[in-house]
């Protein structure tokens, strides 16, 4: 079953286009790594797929709801331990099993810390952990295993590999090897836009959500 489709994309930031002509799908059970340099527009184009803004030219097919998106930023709330964190989030994506979530992610003897107290390798597995809650089959991760230790780098691989073995799907920006050898790994170097290539869109539009 095919979960997402992205044709002939083309993303902008800041009034500038960054990559154009991006096509790919993905299907039940895959993952895609997207490569590029430094300011390419990685960040940019997931940002577009989770609907953050709107694409510059191009289509994307997706079923409503069906996607969960791990930014940069893990959007924690500080004041609340991590295990009200993952409540939080169960209520609002519609319940996972947050006690799994957390013992997936190796969370369970931090489960009555402040989410402001932890290191910045635990906030990223905190931040992690919400996919699992979150019940989406498709999950958009951008540079998922910044601050993460080795083991925890393995740990959140064999995650990816139990939601691909149940029928997900993961879209992934990395700059490292997560060691997923089912993945398959496209380079957006080819993709970027023509120099200069102004968004039609009125000057600022695509930062509403920045
Ligand atoms: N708020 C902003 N206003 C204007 N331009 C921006 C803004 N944010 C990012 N850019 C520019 O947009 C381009 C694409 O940035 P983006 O973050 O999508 O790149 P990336 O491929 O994810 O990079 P990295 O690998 O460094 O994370 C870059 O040239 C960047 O400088």
């Amino acid at each position: 079953m095919t979960l997402l489709v992205v044709q002939d994309l083309a993303v902008s930031r800041g009034g500038l286009r960054t990559v154009e002509g991006v096509g790919f799908s993905l299907d039940a059970g895959q993952a895609l790594i997207l490569r590029g340099p430094n300011g390419l527009g990685k960040t940019t184009l997931l940002r577009c797929i989770a609907g953050l803004q709107p694409p510059a030219a191009g289509r994307i097919v997706i079923e409503e709801d069906s996607l969960a998106y791990a930014a940069h930023a893990d959007g924690l709330k500080s004041a609340l331990t991590v295990a009200e964190n993952m409540d939080f989030w169960a209520r609002v994506f519609g319940g996972g099993d947050v006690a799994a979530a957390l013992a997936a992610m190796d969370l369970q003897a931090l489960a009555h810390r402040p989410a402001g107290a932890l290191s910045a390798g635990q906030k990223r597995r905190l931040g992690l952990a919400r996919l699992l809650v979150a019940r989406r089959p498709i999950w958009v991760l951008d540079e998922p295993t910044v601050s993460l230790d080795a083991a925890s780098v393995a740990r959140f691989a064999g995650v990816i590999g139990d939601h691909l073995a149940q029928g997900g799907a993961a879209l992934i920006a990395t700059h490292i090897d997560l060691g997923l050898p089912q993945a398959r790994v496209q380079d957006l170097t080819p993709f970027r836009a023509r120099p200069g290539t102004r968004s039609a869109r009125p000057s600022g539009f695509n930062e509403a959500f920045a």
